[in-house]
């Protein structure tokens, strides 16, 4: 395939996740990333390995970029002249991108760009929106199943054994013809579930492996307690996500199932910081805590357990000082939630600030 593709964000998702497809499809690639330092490791190094640990897969030699910082002339050119540019940037970071692409399109001729997402969230490219009054401009999305994670002052990644990359073919013309990348017809509800299943158990996992002390997020996930809190949260979410998205609950229970799994293989050496990371985030009204809470609401259900893990977000929040500055935090996070929940959110955080010092902390 000779279209020119570029990934913006060569962190751990587009250099060891996105880009593994691509090379795989033995086609080139353009990185552009704000980290000057990183940019200048991949241009100096020339080659990255990923690894996949003890999963019984051969590690790949990734040498088919170019690499580019945002500052540098050539990103402009690159996104100038690309056919497909994927991001994994973080959604949040995402607006920052518009005005680059936004220069690179001067330069462009009549052909059409297809941006496509790889970004956690239930609808990134909404973000992008503005560029689409360019008529050049097509935003999809794709959905991340696998987990990549940096290995220590190396470029080289430590991966899940996973080729599987479902997009939004609704926008593109024609299916991407990558290893792994699979067209989705009915791709919002199944970004939805992704989010409110994987992305909700892996929060499970994450603050309350933080608030027992656990470092190693396979360790987190294995903990007796957590796991009996998944399970439950599984059981209930799994209900309401089925009623909502008109799934089978036979099907919904597998699909939680490989995430609760996949959250506790220990080949995955994953760690609670990156899992936890910007809480504000993952506290979002249309996020993996507050949403399948919406939906337990929606459907007269309930889950104290979950609950618990949106006070451990929340106790994660002040503790780390990452929280939005407001004067009623509980009304600012949970205000979608009925005043009852909040009550028992706010007798979690007593619990937990009562048990701050005590050697293991147990779960309600
Ligand atoms: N790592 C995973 O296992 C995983 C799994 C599922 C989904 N995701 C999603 O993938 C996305 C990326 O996550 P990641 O783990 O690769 O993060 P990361 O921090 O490893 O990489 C993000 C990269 O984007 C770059 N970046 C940020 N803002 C930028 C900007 N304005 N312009 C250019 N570059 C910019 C950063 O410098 C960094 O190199 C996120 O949306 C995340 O939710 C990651
Ligand atoms: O990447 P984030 O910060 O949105 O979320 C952290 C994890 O939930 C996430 O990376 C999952 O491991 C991933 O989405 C795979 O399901």
């Amino acid at each position: 395939m000779n279209k020119n593709v570029v990934i913006i964000g060569a962190g751990q998702t587009g250099r060891g996740y996105l880009n593994r497809l691509i090379a795989l499809s033995n086609q080139k690639v353009t990185f552009i990333d704000k980290d000057e330092v990183l940019i200048h490791a991949l241009n100096k190094q020339k080659e990255y390995t990923i690894d996949f640990g003890n999963q019984g897969r051969e590690s790949i030699v990734i040498d088919n970029f170019d690499a580019y910082s945002i500052e540098n002339p050539k990103a402009v050119e690159a996104l100038a002249d690309a056919t497909y540019v994927f991001t994994s940037v973080g959604e949040k970071n995402l607006v920052d991108l518009i005005p680059l692409i936004k220069n690179s399109l001067k330069n462009r001729g009549d052909n059409p760009l297809y941006i496509i997402t790889g970004e956690n969230g239930v609808a990134p490219k909404v973000k992008l929106i503005q560029l689409t009054q360019d008529k050049r401009v097509h935003l999809s999305e794709s959905v991340i199943f696998c987990t990549t994670i940096t290995k220590e002052n190396s470029l080289d990644i430590l991966s899940e054994d996973l080729d599987f990359l479902p997009y939004d073919i609704k926008f593109l013309p024609n299916p991407l013809n990558y290893h792994g990348m699979v067209a989705e017809e009915n791709f919002k509800d199944l970004l939805e579930r992704k989010i409110y299943t994987y992305n909700c158990l892996s929060a499970c996992s994450a603050y309350l492996g933080y608030v027992k002390g656990i470092e190693n997020y396979a360790q987190a996930g294995n903990d007796i307690e957590v796991d009996k809190y998944l399970h439950k949260i599984a059981t209930s979410i799994n209900e309401a996500i089925a009623k909502e998205y008109y799934v089978d609950i036979q099907k919904q229970t597998e699909f939680s199932q490989m995430a609760i799994k996949k959250f506790q293989n220990k080949e995955i050496v994953d760690t609670v910081e990156r899992n936890v990371r910007d809480v504000d985030r993952k506290l979002g009204d249309h996020e993996r805590i507050i949403a399948p809470l919406m939906l337990l609401t929606k459907y007269h259900l309930e889950s104290k357990e979950l609950l618990f893990v949106a006070a451990s977000a929340l106790y994660y929040g002040i503790e780390t000082d990452t929280l939005i500055k407001d004067k009623d935090i509980y009304e600012h996070y949970f205000g979608m939630l009925s005043s009852s929940w909040i009550n028992e959110i706010k007798e979690d955080i007593k619990y937990l600030e009562k048990h701050k010092d005590s050697e293991e902390l147990r779960l309600p």
